[in-house]
């Protein structure tokens, strides 16, 4: 039987952030790491870019290399006895806790959940072994059908080479779980073959006011403008070619379409598509990567029911306690189910992964000494940085109107190419911003949403020959 005070389960970014803020609290306590992989992710290369934003790097290490003051085990953790404060591991280990914190991340939610899950020829990214599945089944194809309009397809649809790309999305333009359909455009038009670019004048710099039913391009502008993608560099590690040879090909974008049915082929897929107009249409592919979303995995059994989000996340409070005492959780398997500040929401990703993994070793950390404190400031405001289409961008507040209803309105900024600036104002103040390209405009941002400072009387606060530092700082 192990004895330990602080349990933590999982070693993703959440797991490990949770257990290295421990042993920074309270270096003297035990601390065991549990996970079913000897590698683990942490954080590199922090780097603030604004008060509560940050700008990191996630690398793969072996389990043997955490801090020594942090004990690990590889192992599957089976069964949680919240009772008796013990857990059980596939190994047969039994492990007494005095604090538990459950990080076990996420699986990718296939587009027909069960139903694919067996399927050799449909892929769910989320780990290095999914993406080595990838590279196989990417070894003998010539088309692949990308479903999902967020992150990963984001990223796939451009980095896949000398593969025919059949990318198929809901909305009416792409990576709209991240951009609206302007940044959507200056993506597509920056991709669209970069020597044009460079051969055609230096690109103007456009300046728009827009009330929110004015900013959704119509069908014709959109699908006039089609092409794509690209992405940021998860992918430096994997050659993530096909058979098709050649250039690297645009994806062809099918907008608005759903999948109506799918049928095993000898050596491939057959998908129908069905259009919100009710077209429909069959596309035969290699294979079929289901960039649908995350589903939280705790797939270990409890002597006392965890409550649930309706996501099938762990609900956490603001200490990311859940309902079973003594148990906390971090990162993908868990919801938020505290009343949000006015400029956050949950996404699941690194950046609040880290966000709660800290925020949970506080928190039993405190309880453990007795203390109490607050939850992090970080919990005030979304803010995430990434990569997309080869450009940097900031995600900040309600980027893209979310949760505002109707009356907001928007201030662009755009010169192709080079940046995408787009403020979300709602009765003057700042709600959200998105930052494309070298903005270096993200403190400021920052500090006019947390200020709620009155922007109305500066009406070309996006010009470009004003440097709105200089007004607010
Ligand atoms: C392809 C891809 C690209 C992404 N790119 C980005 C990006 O660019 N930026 C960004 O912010 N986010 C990105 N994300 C999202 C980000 O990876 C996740 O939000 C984040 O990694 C979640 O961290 P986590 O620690 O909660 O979960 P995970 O990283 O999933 O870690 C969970 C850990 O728990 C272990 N585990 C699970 N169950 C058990 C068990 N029963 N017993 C023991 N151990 C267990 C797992 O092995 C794993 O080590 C990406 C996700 C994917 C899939
Ligand atoms: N650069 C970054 O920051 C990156 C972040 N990530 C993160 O990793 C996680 C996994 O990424 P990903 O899988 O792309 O998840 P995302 O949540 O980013 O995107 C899922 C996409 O799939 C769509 N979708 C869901 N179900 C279906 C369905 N049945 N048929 C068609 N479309 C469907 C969603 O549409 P709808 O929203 O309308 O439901 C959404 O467009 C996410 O949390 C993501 O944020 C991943 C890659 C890069």
């Amino acid at each position: 039987m192990t004895e330990t005070t602080f349990l933590v389960v999982g070693g993703g970014i959440a797991g490990v952030t949770c257990a290295e803020t421990l042993a920074i609290c309270c270096p003297a306590a035990s601390i065991l790491l549990v996970t079913e992989s000897s590698i683990v992710k942490t954080v590199t290369n922090l780097v603030p870019i604004a008060r509560y934003l940050h700008q990191f790097d996630v690398r793969e290490k072996c389990v043997d290399d955490m801090s020594s003051g942090i004990g690990t085990i590889v192992d599957q953790l089976l069964e949680v006895n919240a009772t008796q404060h013990w857990v059980r591991t596939k190994g047969g280990k039994k492990i007494t806790y005095r604090y538990l914190c459950l990080c076990t991340g996420g699986a990718p939610r296939l587009f027909a959940g069960e139903q694919v899950q067996k399927y050799e020829r449909v892929v769910g990214i989320r780990d290095t072994d999914s993406v080595l599945q990838l590279q196989r089944l990417l070894g003998n194809a010539k088309d692949v059908l990308i479903l999902g309009n967020g992150g990963i397809a984001s990223e796939l649809a451009y980095e896949l080479h000398d593969v025919n790309v059949h990318w198929v999305i809901k909305d009416n333009h792409i990576s709209a779980t991240f951009v609206d359909p302007g940044a959507a455009e200056f993506f597509q038009i920056s991709q669209q073959g970069k020597e044009e670019a460079a051969a055609k004048p230096a690109p103007s710099t456009v300046l728009k006011r827009m009330r929110y039913s004015e900013m959704v391009p119509t069908e014709q502008e959109q699908q006039k403008k089609r092409g794509a993608a690209l992405g940021p560099d998860w992918h430096r590690s994997y050659d993530l070619c096909g058979q098709a040879g050649g250039e690297h090909r645009l994806p062809k974008i099918y907008y608005k379409s759903y999948i109506d049915r799918h049928e095993l082929l000898e050596n491939g897929l057959r998908v129908t598509l069905r259009y919100e107009d009710g077209r429909m249409e069959q596309i035969n592919c290699d294979f079929l990567v289901s960039a649908t979303g995350v589903e939280p995995r705790h797939d270990f059994a409890t002597d006392l029911p965890l409550t649930l989000a309706a996501d099938g996340g762990i609900a956490v409070d603001e200490m990311m306690r859940t309902n079973l005492t003594d148990v906390y959780a971090a990162g993908d398997v868990c919801s938020a189910n505290w009343p949000p500040a006015e400029h956050w929401f949950q996404m699941r990703l690194w950046t609040q992964a880290r966000q709660m993994g800290g925020m949970a070793g506080r928190s039993m950390a405190a309880a453990f000494e007795g203390e109490t404190i607050y939850q992090d400031f970080c919990f005030e405001l979304f803010g995430h940085v990434t990569q997309l289409f080869g450009f940097p961008v900031v995600l900040m507040g309600r980027f893209n109107g979310q949760g505002l209803g109707r009356d907001y309105e928007l201030l662009l900024r755009c010169t192709p190419n080079k940046e995408y600036i787009k403020f979300v104002l709602q009765n003057g103040r700042l709600r959200g911003a998105i930052l494309i390209g070298d903005t270096d405009l993200a403190e400021t941002c920052e500090n006019l949403i947390l200020n709620a400072i009155d922007l109305s009387p500066f009406e070309n606060i996006l010009d470009p020959n004003i440097d709105i530092e200089d007004y607010f700082d």
